[in-house]
């Protein structure tokens, strides 16, 4: 056939010949399906059988292929590491491209949803579900990013971005914990929506945080931690601030937070967490006296921890007098 130099084929009495270089071309083709399996599940000659399901997926994960799509279904395997496969090249790379023209990425799959918003009008869910661990909360945060880099911008577009950025930390700082499955568990369900304008930007968004594990601030299991902020203000808080909440810092001083004996994680540094998390508070909206008061809070609950009794003719007496001057501090309403 004239005219199709690039795929290289001539047409023989109705057969399609390869010639050497595309015969070759085909080959490795060939053989690097065989290494890095299918990229989606359907293509699988063997598609009913379990054993093959996973043979493919440890295949493409050997590579740093971690994502795989069972049709419009992503599977993501979480690699411990870090790929280069979240830099903005790989944001433009996927924007505005048709979900099967490339590698399956959550960024394909986060434009594929914004693009079906756009073009047909109507809300779109992307559900992400696995056991602990296995990456949900990260993936979310991919989704986020991409929106915030690839979505249309003005300055009011740019704090709508930034908080929603934002309030990642927020949350994780008072929702998530280590585990002995993840070192940043959520112990909550999350609902988010944003809302987008018709110039497909975004112009706002809801949490709603459902199911928060809050035993987890009296009692921790062995090797796991209360939330993080608890940590986060002790070991990174000014020493000014510690002063008015009347707070240590020494995290082995506070009953909530040594049930676990596991003060500290290696992979989680709690006063650099500090400060990114004083400053999303700022972003997202909380004035000063409102995060002195939230802090309040949290402080109060570390003293009551460690508020003490005695009985005594058959009365029972506090005997923690400090904490209970800090407690007294705090304003419930
Ligand atoms: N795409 C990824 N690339 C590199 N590391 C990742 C990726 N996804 C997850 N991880 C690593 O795995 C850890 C656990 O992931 P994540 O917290 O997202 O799990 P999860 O499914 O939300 O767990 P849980 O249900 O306990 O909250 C992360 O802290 C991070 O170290």
């Amino acid at each position: 056939m004239k005219g199709t130099k690039p795929l290289s084929m001539e047409y023989r009495w109705g057969q399609v010949v390869a010639s050497d270089g595309v015969r070759a071309m085909m080959e490795s083709a060939l053989t690097a399906r065989d290494r890095v399996g299918v990229q989606d599940f359907v293509l699988l000659e063997n598609y009913t059988s379990e054993a093959a399901f996973i043979e493919n997926l440890r295949k493409r994960f050997k590579e740093n292929l971690i994502y795989t799509y069972i049709g419009s279904v992503l599977v993501s395997v979480n690699p411990y590491k870090d790929l280069e496969i979240y830099t903005k090249n790989h944001m433009e790379r996927y924007r505005g491209v048709n979900f099967y023209e490339v590698s399956p990425h959550i960024y394909a799959v986060s434009d594929n949803a914004y693009r079906s918003m756009r073009t047909e009008r109507k809300d779109q869910c992307i559900l992400i579900s696995g056991e602990s661990g296995a990456g949900k909360t990260e993936a979310s945060k991919k989704i986020l990013q991409y929106y915030a880099v690839t979505c249309p911008a003005s300055e009011h577009v740019q704090t709508i971005k930034d908080r929603l950025l934002q309030s990642n930390p927020v949350l994780e700082a008072f929702g998530n914990a280590k585990t002995l499955r993840n070192d940043n568990s959520s112990r909550f369900g999350k609902y988010m929506d944003i809302q987008f304008d018709f110039k497909g930007a975004p112009v706002g968004g809801h949490i709603i945080n459902y199911l928060l594990e809050k035993s987890r601030v009296v009692h921790q299991n062995h090797g796991e931690r209360n939330f993080h902020i608890f940590y986060q203000i002790i070991e990174g808080g000014e020493e000014d601030l510690l002063r008015r909440l009347g707070l240590e810092r020494n995290t082995q001083q506070y009953q909530y937070l040594v049930k676990g004996n596991c003060p500290k994680v290696s992979s989680i540094s709690d006063r650099s967490d500090w400060k990114v998390v004083r400053k999303a508070l700022t972003v997202i909206g909380f004035n000063d006296d409102e995060v002195e008061e939230l802090l309040n809070i949290i402080a109060s609950v570390l003293h009551l921890g460690n508020v003490q009794y005695s009985e005594e003719e058959s009365y029972t007496h506090i005997t923690s007098d400090i904490q209970i001057k800090y407690l007294a501090r705090v304003r419930l309403n």
